[in-house]
């Protein structure tokens, strides 16, 4: 008779426990005695304790649950291998994006940066020209403003030129914020903020699709920068977070939209940064913000940018920097893709059970 595993696992959890708990009817063989009769060890057959094969099946279930896991995802992740790779990098002057120009170049990437200010852009050219793995890496600088839709154009037509090229992989961390309270916003504030967050990004992503469909490039990748204030939000950033939440529409389509190309989209999440751009928005950051995001610990631009390579190697649709942002991910995570469909089904239910803590706060 062929005993299917549904089966083998309800005679486990149902029949088996009454019988462990009357203690009266002869205890049928479980899961773990189906698999030692296999064995060598047919000896102990019916010998172990009901509770101790319920713990081993569990633990069998669990292993085979996991493994399955890992081989799924090494299967299907989008490959991540920057040398060699043209990396275009709105922001590459300071910050996230200055950070994450060093490290591409250090693992032998081509590197382009975009921002506005020269002065910044030539230090920033410097710097990653030294961390450099091979002399004939190029590093090139182009002075634009990512809220121009002329501007984006020449951004891709001077890469183009000067390297020969289409970018490879297109990091878009151009950004800035303001926190102040609602009712101390003027109007030219959410128009200037979603000029720059939100149609920066969504500016050059489109710019980069045309061009890594008309070049043929095989696995590009475009990485969006949201924020944990794209998962979630509080008092002060009333002209940023819906920016970032803009995003993350953006991005959930394009992941969809572009695959038939095999661009690979991503979209990060990190928590406080300490850059320029965090030493700007804490001048008029009101009390009560700062007093909240006295929850979150803060990374260097570097740890950033570390945990954003290491979520892209490890194939990840969105990446986050944290174990709240991850729990914060995993249940607003909409159709997105999951990282391990087991841990994200595990997180989603501890961020479910921590949402009655949030909506206190
Ligand atoms: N710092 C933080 O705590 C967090 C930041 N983020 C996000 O990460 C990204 C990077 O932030 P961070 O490193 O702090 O920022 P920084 O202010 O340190 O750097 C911003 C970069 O963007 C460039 N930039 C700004 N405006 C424009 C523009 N209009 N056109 C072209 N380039 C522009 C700047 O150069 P220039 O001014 O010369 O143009 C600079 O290179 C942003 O999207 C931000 O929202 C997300 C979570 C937390
Ligand atoms: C049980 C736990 C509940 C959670 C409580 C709230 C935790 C606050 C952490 C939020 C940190 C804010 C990051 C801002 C990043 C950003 O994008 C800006 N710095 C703009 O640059």
């Amino acid at each position: 008779m062929r005993v299917g595993f549904m089966e083998i696992e309800s005679q486990l959890f149902s029949t088996y426990f009454l019988c462990f708990v009357s203690k009266k009817v002869r205890m049928p063989l479980s899961l773990v005695d189906h698999i030692l009769k296999l064995t060598p060890y047919s000896g102990m057959v019916g010998q172990l304790h009901p509770w101790q094969s319920a713990l081993i099946s569990l633990a069998v279930v669990l292993v085979a649950t996991v493994t399955a896991q890992v081989i799924y995802r090494r299967a299907t992740r989008p490959p991540f291998r920057p040398a060699g790779k043209l990396c275009l990098i709105t922001g590459g002057s300071t910050g996230l994006g200055k950070a994450l120009a060093v490290s591409m170049a250090a693992s032998g990437a081509d590197v382009v940066i975009v921002a506005r200010r020269q002065a910044e852009l030539a230090v920033a050219v410097k710097e990653i020209e030294a961390k450099k793995l091979n002399a004939s890496q190029i590093v090139l600088a182009v002075s634009a403003d990512v809220t121009s839709k002329t501007d984006i154009v020449r951004i891709f037509d001077e890469t183009k030129a000067k390297m020969n090229r289409d970018p490879d992989y297109v990091f878009a961390c151009a950004g800035a914020s303001f926190p102040k309270m609602f009712l101390d916003h003027t109007m030219e504030d959410f128009e200037f903020l979603s000029n720059l967050n939100y149609l920066g990004q969504a500016y050059i992503a489109h710019q980069a699709a045309k061009r890594m469909v008309e070049s043929k490039i095989k696995d590009g990748k475009i990485v969006f920068v949201s924020s944990v204030l794209g998962l979630m939000s509080f008092a002060g950033w009333s002209t940023y977070s819906p920016t970032k939440y803009a995003v993350r529409g953006l991005a959930d389509t394009l992941r969809n939209e572009l695959q038939r190309y095999t661009i690979n989209v991503h979209i990060f999440f990190p928590g406080t940064i300490f850059t320029p751009g965090f030493e700007i928005e804490n001048q008029t950051k009101p009390h009560v913000t700062k007093v909240i995001e006295g929850a979150s610990e803060g990374q260097t631009p570097e740890e950033c940018a570390r945990s954003l390579t290491k979520g892209l190697e490890a194939g990840y649709y969105a990446i986050t920097t944290d174990f709240l942002t991850e729990l914060l991910r995993t249940v607003g995570r909409g159709v997105g893709p999951t990282n391990g469909f087991f841990s994200d089904w595990i997180l989603s239910s501890v961020g479910w059970a921590s949402h009655f803590t949030w909506t206190t706060l």
